[in-house]
């Protein structure tokens, strides 16, 4: 069985254990280094990405999850998650983790409309994806290495790059488990069994 992490600092964990075992794999909680140790991928959740940041610093995930990026295994970064792997945060002279080709601005569908619903299409999804958005941020600029797979109102709104996958919404506040099931599939299966000599 898959093993999924969810970095449990901040933010919405439950919803995303939950998407994840409703997929078929085991759900984890992510809090300090050795928890990663033995996952196939990992999704960093929303909420605030400046909090979750301070929290990293302070439970000492920084370079850990930075080699757990190195390492190559696939990871998504939802709205504030999308935030701590961008390679630039508009308006801040250092990224977080900075390992996502993407520059996203945050907060950036205005204050008036904090939080709404919309009716997405994705890239490889048939039929519509009822996202929500929370104080969302978007994505500026996909650097080469990115696919775009949804712009919404004229912005990017979600992108992959390589083993990274990044969304400015929050997928796992429905019961609609596409998105998670996509990113499942990102990681690679594991190699059959060795052949005898
Ligand atoms: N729902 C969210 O994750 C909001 C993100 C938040 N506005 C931030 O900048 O981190």
């Amino acid at each position: 069985m898959k093993r999924v992490g969810v970095l449990a600092l901040q933010g919405a964990v439950r919803e995303h254990l939950q998407s994840i075992e409703a997929c078929g794999a085991e759900g984890v909680l992510v809090k300090w280094p050795k928890d990663l140790e033995t996952l196939d991928a990992l999704i960093l959740p929303g909420g605030e990405s400046t909090a979750m940041r301070r929290l990293i610093d302070r439970y000492g995930m920084m370079q850990p999850l930075r080699d757990f990026a190195e390492s190559g295994k696939p990871m998504f970064g939802t709205c504030a998650g999308l935030i701590l792997l961008a390679k630039t945060v508009v308006g801040y002279e250092e990224p977080h983790l900075g390992v996502m080709d993407v520059a996203v601005e945050r907060n950036s569908f205005g204050r008036q409309v904090d939080s709404f619903e919309a009716p997405l299409e994705i890239k490889d999804l048939d039929g519509a994806f009822d996202a929500v958005f929370i104080r969302a941020p978007h994505i500026v600029s996909a650097g080469p290495s990115a696919e775009v797979l949804c712009v919404h109102d004229g912005r990017i709104v979600m992108a992959k790059s390589g083993q990274f996958l990044g969304c400015s919404f929050h997928p796992e506040l429905t019961e609609d488990h596409r998105i998670t099931a996509y990113f499942l599939s990102m990681i690679p299966s594991r190699s059959g069994f060795p052949l005898p000599n």
